[in-house]
């Protein structure tokens, strides 16, 4: 069933572009849930904004979305001449379903919905240009991952995993999935890395060590860096404020910063370097609002 979907998506010629002012769409994609997708794109979104790029943020995780909260961006968007205005937070244009349907509402989608839906986030919303537009994709290789590789030319796939072995298992089905439909592969991720106490500075892997690269190496695919296991990136998403806009001098806000320059050069950019942290968040148009 899934070769048949696969080489549907193939076949599919690109459609018209339903997003002319965008330069990059950036798939942020995992074989698992709970990996971390939604914090590594909601942070390298910021990341990126902070190099003063512009950049936009999809929900594309049309059953759970999350970047609403993790955005510290509860308001939903306004309207203007029939169109969707994003909501901006941290200098990020955001759109989710999380804004349009009841916080309580089950979100259950068949596939032509999911179609539907997503068309309307790309075609309805006032993206305007943008550099970099990241899609926050649900976990696994569904509707949504077929459809957006159907309707929007991808610039690239990023995967984020933890390093134990059955969710690297995930990664390279995810990835060969990306690969049929011809979605160049910018990388790997290694989210919930090693654990070091902040009180005795011990290392603990409480998912194993080293998978993603070892993952990258086998697949022949960059591996973009390792983020820690930390309780200040989890409150970071929990509270709304994104650890490298939250703790923009802590190492694990380094370590996103550094993803997304790889990003960025792989994407043929320019790297961004020696800008003090002050200057670069002077970037960001308003800092903790919207909230
Ligand atoms: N490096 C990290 N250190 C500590 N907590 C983290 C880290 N990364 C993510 N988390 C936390 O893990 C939980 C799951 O993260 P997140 O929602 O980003 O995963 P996900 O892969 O997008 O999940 P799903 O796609 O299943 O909704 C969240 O509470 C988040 O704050």
């Amino acid at each position: 069933m899934a070769d048949e979907h696969t080489h549907e998506a193939q076949q599919a010629p690109a459609k018209d572009n339903l997003i002319p002012g965008v330069k990059h769409v950036i798939a942020v994609s995992s074989g698992k849930g709970g990996v971390g997708k939604s914090t590594v794109a909601s942070n390298l979104a910021c990341a990126l904004a902070l190099t003063g790029a512009k950049v936009g943020l999809m929900d594309a995780d049309l059953y759970g979305p999350n970047i609403p909260m993790m955005m510290g961006s509860s308001k939903g968007p306004e309207q203007k001449d029939g169109k969707i205005v994003p909501v901006e937070n941290y200098g990020v244009k955001l759109i989710s379903m999380a804004y349009l349907v009841p916080e309580e509402a089950p979100l259950v989608w068949r596939g032509p919905m999911v179609h539907q839906y997503l068309q309307a986030f790309f075609r309805d919303v006032l993206w305007g240009d943008l550099d970099y537009l990241l899609l926050d994709l649900p976990p696994g290789t569904g509707d949504v991952q077929l459809s957006i590789s159907q309707m929007v030319p991808l610039a690239g796939a990023i995967t984020v995993t933890t390093p134990q072995e059955v969710a690297l298992y995930d990664v390279r089905k995810g990835m060969a999935m990306f690969q049929k439909v011809n979605v160049p592969l910018l990388g790997i991720v290694e989210n919930m890395s090693s654990f070091v106490c902040g009180h005795c500075g011990e290392r603990t892997d409480i998912f194993s060590h080293g998978g993603g690269e070892r993952a990258a190496e086998k697949l022949g695919i960059p591996f973009l860096g390792r983020i820690p296991i930390d309780p200040a990136i989890r409150d970071g998403g929990d509270s709304g404020h994104p650890i490298v806009v939250g703790n923009p001098a802590s190492p694990q806000a380094a370590a996103f910063r550094d993803i997304a320059q790889k990003i960025i050069a792989a994407l043929g950019g320019t790297e961004q370097s020696g800008s003090s942290i002050d200057s670069l968040l002077k970037k960001i148009k308003q800092p903790f609002t919207n909230s």
